[in-house]
């Protein structure tokens, strides 16, 4: 750390990191510097010239991730390498979005495999908005009903919101994800179940929350609406899946996804390509499927210094590991991108918040991949920013869109609007950097935080396809310059391990569950929480 310190001041002419000269106030100044760490690529702009870097550190970085042969395992990767080791299994989302580039895993060309499912998807979705599938009542389909949580969910969800911002939407797509019953009446209240369609997306097919609770609460839906739910149902899952190789009964059509591409990666894969194109049509998926192989291509052979996934990546590392910070947060200054954060935040913290290294090392704390949250510009302005500017200081990514959406174009209201979102994206890119100073004490503000903007050029499905790559990517590279496996998810097996043990307590039950837990599952049952007394007995509910 202390010598990749020692690059920044030094080129920073010999001073130290506290002292007021190297104040982002006056780094960005250095015209040269600035354009030094601004680059085009991919179909996309990134701007690091409000990160503590400099082209000292960056080339330090870039050996460091020249010597670890980042560039070559993500070539690997692309190649159908297994990459994830822990599970022996290849890491293919990249396949999903480029059919005529052949990817052989066990002898197979996966990326035509994935192609043709594509293809089945696209059809499927045509035959639906030609009303030649409708519901068994012979109702037309005017709604998607998606279940699915997790990988299963997110990225198809951020994806969703960020096409009908620009796209027509044929049928409108509803999430159903939490088995929380009030978000399952939520969401079937505002739907008829004649004409709702339902995907029920889970690889596994084990999921409980949507397999077993959300799926038997839509089913009786369907059924108390005098409907036959096979007509309604389609399955999105694991080939040799519980939910595959089903009987006519059970589902309309099941479209395939594979252990070689993880949840959070699985936008481009059936998970997102059959709701999207129910959504918006085939073509606006392929230009999603465009824009991703994009952004692929460049993060494959862009040279490290002008390479954006990688270079996010060696900021994140510079910022998370040398820099010591805790967290990041993402602001799309965007509303149709108001699902990227959560998307990001599992992609990145699923993927790279992991207890061993590799080589089997455990990975310390405070070297472990920085926390991840976000939420829209300018709305985040009048929620958190206050803390930024004043409290504890943390990175963030701006995301702008150049273009307004066309309608504003017409009259001088949209573009003004269009004009004030950049201007609040730039005052607060400005005023995280300079801060603030005179004024009364308690009016101060440091400046000196790091923000990176990253800059969209439109809002059409290539440009989603764009940021949608650039951020696995930028995943990806970060867990390889970690020296971390991040296709795998084990943590989070221990809470399903957890759920099943107390799913058999409550149904016999059993309340003698370690500290406060028994307490809560005999409420469960009683429907009231009664405290135990001073003898470890409980008083009776009041
Ligand atoms: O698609 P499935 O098997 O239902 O899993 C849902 C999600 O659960 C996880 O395993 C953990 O949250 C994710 O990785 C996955 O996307």
């Amino acid at each position: 750390m202390q010598f990749l310190q020692d690059a920044y001041l030094k080129n920073l002419a010999g001073k130290t990191l506290t002292d007021p000269s190297l104040h982002m106030r006056f780094l960005l100044e250095d015209k040269i510097r600035c354009q030094q760490l601004f680059h085009q690529g991919g179909g996309m702009f990134l701007d690091l010239s409000r990160q503590h870097l400099c082209s000292d550190v960056l080339n330090i970085l870039m050996k460091e991730a020249d010597q670890a042969g980042v560039q070559e395992k993500f070539a690997a990767m692309m190649a159908g390498k297994k990459v994830n080791t822990s599970e022996d299994r290849a890491a293919l989302h990249t396949a999903a979005r480029n059919a005529d580039m052949p990817v052989r895993v066990d002898g197979q060309n996966i990326a035509r495999i994935l192609g043709d499912i594509h293809g089945k998807a696209f059809e499927f979705s045509s035959q639906v908005h030609d009303k030649k599938i409708c519901g068994s009542k012979g109702k037309p389909f005017s709604d998607v009903l998606v279940l699915g949580i997790g990988g299963s969910r997110l990225g198809t969800q951020a994806v969703y919101e960020a096409l009908n911002a620009r796209h027509n939407c044929f049928l409108p797509l509803h999430f159903l994800s939490t088995v929380d019953p009030h978000a399952f009446i939520a969401q079937t209240r505002k739907l008829n179940p004649a004409s709702t369609l339902v995907l029920v997306v889970s690889k596994s097919f084990t999921t409980r929350e949507v397999v077993d609770i959300n799926l038997s609460l839509v089913r009786n839906w369907l059924e108390n609406a005098e409907l036959r739910p096979s007509e309604h149902i389609v399955h999105i899952t694991g080939k040799g899946s519980p939910g595959d190789n089903v009987s006519e009964s059970a589902c309309l059509r099941v479209f395939h996804i594979f252990d070689f591409i993880g949840g959070r990666y699985s936008v481009t894969s059936a998970v997102g390509s059959l709701p999207l194109s129910l959504a918006f049509g085939p073509d606006v998926v392929k230009g999603l499927l465009a824009g991703c192989r994009e952004m692929d291509t460049h993060a494959a052979t862009s040279p490290a210094d002008q390479n954006l996934p990688l270079l996010a990546a060696l900021c994140d590392i510079w910022n998370g590991d040398y820099l010591g910070f805790p967290a990041f947060a993402m602001i799309p200054y965007a509303a149709p991108l108001q699902y990227f954060p959560a998307h990001m935040q599992q992609l990145y913290m699923e993927s790279l918040g992991k207890g061993l290294s590799l080589a089997g090392q455990a990975i310390p704390h405070d070297k472990g991949a920085m926390f991840c949250f976000g939420d829209t510009g300018t709305d985040a302005q009048h929620s958190f920013f206050q803390m930024l500017h004043q409290g504890r200081p943390l990175p963030l990514d701006l995301i702008g869109i150049l273009q307004p959406p066309p309608e504003c174009r017409a009259s001088s209201e949209g573009s003004r609007a269009h004009e004030e979102l950049w201007t609040h994206l730039l005052a607060q890119a400005d005023a995280f950097a300079l801060g603030r100073t005179g004024g009364r004490p308690e009016q101060l503000c440091p400046g000196n935080r790091p923000v990176s903007i990253i800059t969209l050029k439109n809002l059409m499905a290539e440009d989603v396809g764009h940021l949608l790559a650039f951020l696995e990517a930028r995943t990806v590279y970060t867990g390889f310059l970690k020296n971390l496996n991040p296709f795998d998810q084990f943590g989070v097996e221990n809470g399903k391990i957890m759920a099943s043990e107390l799913r058999k307590s409550l149904s016999e039950s059993i309340f003698s569950s370690s500290g406060t837990t028994g307490l809560y599952l005999k409420a469960l049952k009683k429907g009231d929480l009664s405290l135990p007394n001073q003898n470890g007995t409980q008083d009776p509910p009041r």
